[in-house]
């Protein structure tokens, strides 16, 4: 795969003098969805603000489709289209008009067929002619993406597709998004939402205060940080890990009646059958065993921690 963007060194510094990003270098192949990861505030949207240049980088280099953002910045543009945060649309004009507008807007020819197209892969063509104010919250969020996809771009950018969307919609917005991948178009996803990142995501970004802590393949990245926990729940209170079991990685649980063991999900032995006997071994008598595997969102999290 190649890239499809590639930032190099981006800053911002805003006029406030606030550093919103501190040297963000980051590639996006050619027909992956990948989801920016990160709170409030970690840069998520000035980033894409940047890319799609509607703010300035500060310092740093950018190109979309081997396009440079500011020397050729028509081109670079053209190649993309983004969805933003806010449901801003004019309330009285009719879908259908709203959609073909945008695309005049980038200077390409009228083509009836194309919205048409992606009105019917949204399921909007029975409302094309309802004036936007008459449409749900959902519905306004689809017709954002037809009016983002009206000029036919390669890299469609998606602020927080799904925030305060209810659960239903919200699949059905993942099914939009791996059929817009499946027509070629790459992705790139804002989310809170780690689930989300989790279901549809090829790759997942983590953006911490201006920086970008990694990307990782999705499958890689709970694969290599994703560690089980066994719990071994204990009969009887015990002080302290016993000296003979140092050699595992043993925890003491709170209520001081279980041991966690961390294991690592790839290794070819994971160390529970030696474990096991070794703790009947100390005269320790089990209650319970259970085992939990961490999830995107304790990766997540962790990350996070660690970075601050
Ligand atoms: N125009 C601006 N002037 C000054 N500071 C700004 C401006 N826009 C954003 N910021 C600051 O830059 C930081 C990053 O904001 P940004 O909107 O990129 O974050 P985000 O990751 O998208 O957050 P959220 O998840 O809350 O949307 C924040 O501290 C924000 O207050």
């Amino acid at each position: 795969m190649s890239a499809i963007v590639s930032a190099k060194d981006v800053t911002k510094v805003y006029d406030s003098g606030f550093k919103a990003l501190k040297g963000v270098s980051l590639d996006i192949e050619q027909g992956e969805i990948l989801a920016l990861l990160g709170p409030n505030g970690a840069g998520k949207t000035t980033l894409i603000s940047v890319i799609c240049g509607m703010v300035n980088a500060t310092s740093g280099s950018i190109t979309v489709g081997g396009h440079d953002i500011v020397d050729d910045f028509r081109a670079a543009r053209s190649l993309i289209g983004l969805v933003p945060q806010e449901l801003s649309l004019e309330p009285f004009e009719k879908v259908i008009n709203s959609v073909t507008f945008s695309r005049g807007l980038f200077g390409k020819p009228r083509d009836d067929a194309h919205i048409e197209r992606i009105l019917r892969q949204l399921s909007l063509w029975d409302k094309k002619d309802a004036r936007v104010k008459e449409l749900s919250g959902g519905m306004k969020r689809r017709v954002l993406i037809a009016k983002a996809l009206s000029h036919e771009p390669r890299v469609l950018f998606l602020d927080e597709p799904t925030a305060g969307v209810d659960v239903e919609l919200r699949k059905d917005m993942w099914d939009i998004v791996r059929g817009l991948r499946a027509d070629g178009v790459t992705i790139i996803l804002t989310t809170h939402y780690i689930e989300e990142a989790e279901a549809i995501a090829d790759r997942v970004g983590v953006i911490n205060d201006g920086n970008i802590l990694l990307v990782k393949d999705k499958a890689d990245l709970m694969a290599q940080m994703g560690r089980k926990e066994l719990c071994i729940e204990l009969q009887d209170p015990i002080g302290e890990v016993p000296a003979a079991l140092a050699a595992y990685d043993l925890v003491l649980g709170e209520d001081s009646c279980s041991l966690i063991y961390s294991y690592d999900t790839r290794g070819d032995r994971t160390g529970i059958t030696s474990l096991l006997s070794d703790v009947a071994a100390q005269g320790l008598v089990l209650k319970d065993v259970s085992t939990s595997q961490s999830s995107l969102e304790d990766i997540f999290v962790g990350l996070v921690e660690d970075a601050t």
